[in-house]
């Protein structure tokens, strides 16, 4: 006996190929006229993400039949297999993830129940595996004939991606559009790459926005990748294509271990403890005049193993780096101020950025290398009234509350609250080092001086004879590491040249750190 489809499924060579047939339909679902209008735009479909995702042939797919029961709006109609969402694991370098990736080309990547059900599904195999998520966003949002099935499932993805925070490593990639609530997946887990041009993510879109707020705002201005990586910080990479936001996620990956309680991998490349040229290039690096920036990329890069650092939210509080490199072949995260980019302040949205980075270091046993050259916080009203003082807060408890290995180098400026802040020994920083151009005060020389001889100022002959002479004191007296060092602030104090060796020793003296919070339910960050 034949079906419809000519095949005679009473037969086992006929249900074979009515498997066949399945598998075929599954991998051809959506139409090829929506296939063609999703690479006329630039975007691969949903399998062709996975296979640029995972290692070739690693691939496993749960769940291909899995199809809709609605029968909303004609919708049991049109019940193509996969639902429009592709789940399964593989690996990436050989280590196990699961994936998920939504199909724009089968009701616009809509979620629906049945594919809500199958994140959830990849979702809680991963959380018992213990290995990372990677979620290949590209999707309209709530399936709008599934009406509040596709919100409850949502509200599932969103529980399950807070419950997996700090369990196992996860990652978003938006390849598409992400809109309404849907954002607030991306925004829960631990990095959200963006593809430049093809790549959206907003609450409400523009017309809503003109609508309400009779503002005008283009698509991609509003939540394009651009945009959220370099205005709101809701990203953490621009992807130039998809090929490169994928690698970026792969290589982010490679610093991170598979769950919490392992430790991140390792390719053991022993330091060679002698100092090299390149360690000395650092002995120049700092001028003269502590007015003048420098790059501290050059810093982080004459530190980890071949120079190379993989840096995060690059386009985002650019007077903070952050990003992951290796020590003896050994991931570190690196947390910097950049003078070269507002004097390497500290504001809400540096503190913020940090303060992320370190927790996210701390939930995944990575040590946090940190590098300070730091004039303060950031003055004026709009920092105040959007609340720099509970925002930058997060960083304070952020260094306070990480158990992982702290080592700290001070190479110029360390003012105020801010030296506090900034993984200094107070916050709990295993080793701190300072370089002999660090200047470890409450303030700077100007400030001080104004403040401390205002009067003598007022009634000198000749004022800025006076000031260069107080200055000249402040700075001998104050502005240097070695009152800090007295007390035992700072471990010790090295020449810069001397930082690469210093920070590999301190790396393994620290690799058997053993530290516990007391005992409580969670603590209280200041949101
Ligand atoms: C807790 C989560 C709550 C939420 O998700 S609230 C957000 C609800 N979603 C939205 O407001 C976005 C609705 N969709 C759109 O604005 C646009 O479709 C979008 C995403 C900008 C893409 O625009 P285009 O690229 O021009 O594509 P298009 O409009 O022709 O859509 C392609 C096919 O997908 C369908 N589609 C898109 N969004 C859908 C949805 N939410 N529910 C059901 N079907 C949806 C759309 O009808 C179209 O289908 P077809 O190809 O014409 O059969």
């Amino acid at each position: 006996m034949t079906t419809e489809t000519g095949i005679n499924i009473h037969s086992t060579a006929g249900k074979l190929a009515d498997l066949e047939r399945r598998v075929d339909e599954a991998v051809h679902a959506g139409s090829a006229r929506a296939v063609e209008k999703q690479h006329a735009r630039g975007k691969k479909t949903a399998r062709e993400r996975i296979e640029m995702l995972l290692d070739e042939g690693s691939f496993v797919e749960l769940d291909e039949f899995a199809r809709h029961r609605s029968t909303n709006f004609g919708l049991e109609r049109t019940r193509p297999y996969g639902d429009g969402v592709i789940t399964g694991y593989g690996t990436i370098d050989g280590r196990r993830v699961c994936v998920f990736s939504q199909d724009f080309t089968v009701f616009g990547g809509s979620l629906g129940e049945v594919f809500g059900e199958k994140i959830v599904k990849v979702m809680d195999l991963a959380m018992k595996i213990g290995c990372p998520v990677v979620g290949i966003n590209d999707s309209g949002g709530a399936r709008i004939q599934e009406g509040v099935a596709s919100l409850g499932l949502y509200g599932e993805i969103f529980f399950r991606n807070v419950r997996a925070s700090g369990v196992i490593p996860q990652v978003s990639l938006i390849m598409g559009p992400c809109a309404g609530g849907a954002v607030y997946s991306p925004a829960v887990t631990d990095f959200t790459v963006m593809v430049d041009q093809t790549s959206h993510m907003f609450i409400t879109g523009p017309d809503v926005i003109k609508t309400v707020t009779g503002e005008d705002v283009a698509m991609e201005e509003l939540g394009g990748a651009r945009t959220h990586n370099s205005r709101s910080g809701n990203a953490h990479y621009l992807g130039a294509d998809e090929e490169d936001a994928v690698g970026y996620v792969k290589a982010l990956l490679s610093y991170l271990p598979s769950n919490n309680m392992d430790e991140p991998l390792v390719f053991e490349a022993p330091a060679d403890l002698t100092v090299t040229d390149s360690d000395r290039e650092l002995d120049t690096l700092i001028p003269d005049s502590a007015n003048q920036p420098y790059d501290m990329h050059r810093v982080i890069e004459h530190v980890l193993d071949d120079g190379e650092f993989l840096e995060v939210q690059p386009l985002y509080a650019q007077n903070l780096v952050v990003g992951f490199g290796r020590v003896e072949g050994r991931p570190v995260g690196v947390v910097a101020n950049q003078p070269m980019h507002f004097a390497g302040i500290l504001d809400i949205a540096a503190s913020e950025k940090a303060a992320r980075f370190v927790r996210t270091c701390d939930a995944f046993n990575v040590p946090v290398l940190t590098f300070v050259d730091v004039p303060g916080f950031l003055p004026g009203t709009g920092q105040e009234w959007d609340g720099i003082i509970r925002r930058g807060a997060k960083l304070i408890y952020a260094y306070a509350e990480a158990t992982v290995p702290k080592v700290t180098v001070i190479t110029r400026k360390a003012y105020g609250g801010a030296y506090d802040v900034m993984g200094s020994k107070h916050l709990g920083a295993d080793l701190n080092f300072a370089w002999p151009t660090a200047q470890i005060a409450v303030m700077g020389a100007q400030g001080a001086v104004n403040i401390l001889y205002r009067s003598e100022l007022a009634k000198a002959d000749d004022p800025a004879a006076v000031r260069a002479e107080k200055i000249a004191e402040y700075e001998d007296t104050l502005a240097n590491p070695y009152i800090a060092a007295e007390r035992g602030y700072i471990d010790s104090v090295i020449s810069p040249h001397e930082t690469r060796t210093q920070i590999v020793r301190a790396l393994r003296l620290l690799r058997t750190k053993r530290e516990t919070l007391p005992p409580k339910k969670h603590g209280n960050i200041p949101l």
